[in-house]
């Protein structure tokens, strides 16, 4: 049986929306030397009459990668709608490389990075993530970030990367994340998330660039021993390889930090992430059917999907349902600025739970999701999906006081951003050439 919660319409926000103001042009410059990728970005009306986009030519040698070099000449430091502030440029051209800053939970702590001043240098093989975030989040920021379409795994052109740029931290988001995929392809999650991890982080030591903030989550506490759950319980058992690949990582940044007191890591180990940037400009884009909770209700809400699966109504939760720390995707971004000031203070291995202290159940979701859209959501009880547990929320006392880093943003705002993104964008960003040719070379491949 179907049932539907259907709550008032306080906070609706329409579907007619929509997001022409994006726009991309991408244009294949032909050069006998370099494979260059022209991006034009259109501009605010506000700024049409004071400032040109104009796309420059990249200046490294290497020319049969698909790199993009992003650039802004004219950017003036100030932004406008409801980001209404002023930039203050306060680095010394050194620069933050973000490892998959293309994706999620990525794109949008770069324009947190980017509002802050740092530099920002994105590596990206756009698996699980679009270029057009790129360009969008430099509309956003109103200012430019270097883009290398590459992946972790590639030596040649990190080392290439780390020989160009001064860099001073790492932000590593860059791995497979799908939970169910990893037990049908563990392999592929060990090579890309280990292997890869390591040969970023012997670069990093090759060239004496000892920062790290490392993208973690609280699925390497297992089945936690105590609700909420901080920093000090114990860790694993983890039954899935993905959550495998990020205890193995966090250990050995541990092992390397014990090691070597040069080397200085922050772990984020994030609880539920979700909504999206206020603007609806940048949100998350779920290829295929989404594994997570709140972007299945919001493709049900869309009808691209018939109702929600609520996964066990027989926990011992308030009204049954698993119950989850749920945090704005935007609160963590602003997390990962806050560890970059962590890491300024030299703390050796440092980690830190990002969550709000709040759980919700999945019929508060659901009730929370058809409060911010104003429609009815339908949803069936099914069986419990293997491997969850009841409840898990944070205790992020620890990330409060030493990082100094409070979430802003409460369930129904999370649900407004969300659908707002959904809504705008009603597919997710439109594909890029780049990721047109991945599609199509997988195909023939
Ligand atoms: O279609 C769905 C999807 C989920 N759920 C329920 O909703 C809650 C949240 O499930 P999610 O899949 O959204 O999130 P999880 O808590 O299972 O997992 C997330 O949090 C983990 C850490 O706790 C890991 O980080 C993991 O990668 C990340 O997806 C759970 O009670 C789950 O049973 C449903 O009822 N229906």
């Amino acid at each position: 049986m179907t049932f539907s919660a259907g709550l008032s319409q306080d906070s609706f926000v329409s579907t007619s929306r929509r997001n022409n103001f994006f726009t991309q042009e991408i244009e294949e410059i032909p050069n006998t030397t370099k494979a260059v990728h022209k991006i034009n970005l259109p501009l605010s009306h506000h700024h049409q009459n004071h400032r040109q986009m104009q796309p420059t030519q990249p200046s490294f040698q290497q020319n049969r990668r698909k790199t993009l070099e992003y650039n802004n000449n004219n950017a003036t430091k100030t932004f406008d709608n409801d980001l209404t502030s002023t930039i203050t440029v306060k680095n010394n051209e050194r620069h933050v490389l973000v490892t998959g800053g293309a994706g999620y939970i990525g794109s949008h702590t770069v324009v947190e990075l980017l509002k802050d001043g740092y530099n920002v240098i994105v590596v990206d093989n756009l698996t699980n993530a679009c270029e057009e975030s790129l360009v969008r989040i430099q509309k956003l920021s109103n200012r430019p970030l270097k883009f290398y379409h590459a992946n972790i795994l590639d030596e040649k052109i990190l080392t290439e990367i780390f020989e160009k740029y001064n860099i001073w931290g790492v932000l590593h988001f860059a791995a497979l994340k799908a939970v169910g995929e990893s037990t049908k392809i563990p392999l592929e999650y060990y090579w890309n998330n280990v292997t890869g991890s390591l040969n970023l982080f012997r670069i990093m030591e090759k060239f004496d660039v000892y920062n790290i903030v490392f993208s973690s989550s609280a699925t390497v506490y297992g089945d936690p021993d105590m609700i909420p759950v901080n920093e000090k319980s114990s860790l694993g058992p983890v039954i899935n390889p993905y959550g495998k690949t990020k205890l193995f990582i966090e250990e050995t940044l541990r092992d390397m930090c014990n090691a070597d007191n040069k080397w200085n890591a922050v772990i984020l180990r994030y609880f539920n992430p979700t909504g999206a940037h206020p603007s609806g400009i940048i949100g998350e884009n779920p290829r295929g059917v989404p594994n997570n909770l709140m972007p299945y209700v919001s493709q049900v809400v869309q009808g691209r999907l018939p109702f929600v699966n609520i996964y066990g109504d027989d926990y011992d939760t308030f009204d049954g349902t698993g119950v989850r720390d749920y945090i704005h995707v935007c609160d963590l971004a602003t997390g990962h600025v806050a560890a970059l000031r962590k890491l300024k203070t030299k703390p050796g291995c440092v980690a830190y739970n990002l969550g709000t202290g709040v759980g919700y159940s999945v019929f508060q979701i659901i009730k929370a999701m058809s409060r911010a859209c104003g429609k009815d959501i339908p949803y069936k009880i099914q069986q419990r999906r293997p491997g969850d547990v009841g409840i898990v929320t944070a205790d992020a006392s620890l990330a409060n006081i030493e990082l100094d880093w409070y979430p802003k943003y409460n369930l129904d705002q999370m649900c407004q951003d969300l659908w707002r993104w959904t809504s705008i964008n009603p597919m997710g960003y439109p594909e890029s050439i780049i990721e047109k040719k991945n599609k199509l070379q997988e195909k023939t491949s």
